[in-house]
């Protein structure tokens, strides 16, 4: 940033959410670009949001928030009725389109949050953004390498119930097709409590989320900032 410039009049990173859910990470995500005292508020700002589930409250708290958002289905879209007997096709040229949607977004993202989007998402979708040069990060409620893919947490119970673990955790990472096996931006590690039940250590996990789902965006955001500086990226 040249000397003269404030942060006020710095470009802010345009940030996409894909979610399926109730959206209580991209409202964390959401309040920490709009508190002045949060140093993402003068880095970057969500601008978009999809999702695959018509029902997602998270499309509802972008609405609220006056962020344009768009609704992409795999059933809905034709998708599955165009290729009733090849799933994989169907899922190809959804996720095909699903980038095509991105790529002709303005602003056009430079970082894409998957807050809760429960969908693998396939090379179809993958290359044309690696190619576009933007970014993908995912939350995980699990430590790295542990609890790969759905209900993490349900799963990560069961193993401590039967004594295998007694922590477990969050993490963002980057986004590549081998499911939540990307490279790491941040993990935090959560004790299970011997009194814990599934619920009280999902919400324990959940509050920890939201801090890990803003502070992981912000090392993404701060560090592509950085080496767009440097001339190391456009
Ligand atoms: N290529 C990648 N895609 C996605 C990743 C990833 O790391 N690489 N992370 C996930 C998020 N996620 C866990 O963090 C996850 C979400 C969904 C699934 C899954 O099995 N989805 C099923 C459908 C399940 C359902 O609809 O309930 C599917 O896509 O067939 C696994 C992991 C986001 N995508
Ligand atoms: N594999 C990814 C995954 O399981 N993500 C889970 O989806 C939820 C989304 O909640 P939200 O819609 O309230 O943000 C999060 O709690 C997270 O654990």
């Amino acid at each position: 940033m040249s000397s003269s410039e404030s942060t006020s009049q710095v470009q802010k990173t345009p940030l996409l959410v894909l979610l399926s859910g109730s959206g209580t990470n991209f409202a964390a995500l959401l309040r920490a670009t709009e508190t002045p005292a949060n140093p993402l508020s003068s880095l970057a700002t969500i601008t978009h949001v999809i999702s695959n589930r018509k029902s997602a409250y998270g499309l509802t708290r972008a609405r609220d928030a006056n962020i344009p958002t768009t609704y992409h289905n795999l059933q809905t879209g034709g998708y599955s009725k165009k290729h009733p007997n090849d799933p994989a096709k169907a899922r190809e040229e959804y996720d095909h389109d699903l980038a095509d949607i991105i790529l002709a977004l303005d602003p056009r993202p430079e970082v894409i949050v998957c807050a809760g989007w429960m969908h693998i998402l396939s090379p179809a979708f993958l290359n044309p953004l690696e190619q576009a040069g933007i970014e993908i990060i995912n939350l995980h409620p699990a430590l790295k390498g542990e609890f790969d893919g759905i209900d993490a947490i349900g799963r990560a119970y069961i193993a401590f119930k039967e004594g295998k673990i007694t922590r477990t955790g969050v993490m963002v990472h980057r986004v590549i097709a081998a499911v939540d096996q990307g490279p790491l931006v941040l993990q935090q590690e959560i004790p299970i409590l011997e009194d814990d039940t599934k619920e009280s250590l999902e919400e324990r996990i959940h509050g920890v989320e939201w801090e890990v789902i803003v502070e992981g965006t912000t090392r993404v955001v701060k560090e592509r900032r950085e080496n767009k500086e440097k001339g190391l990226i456009a």
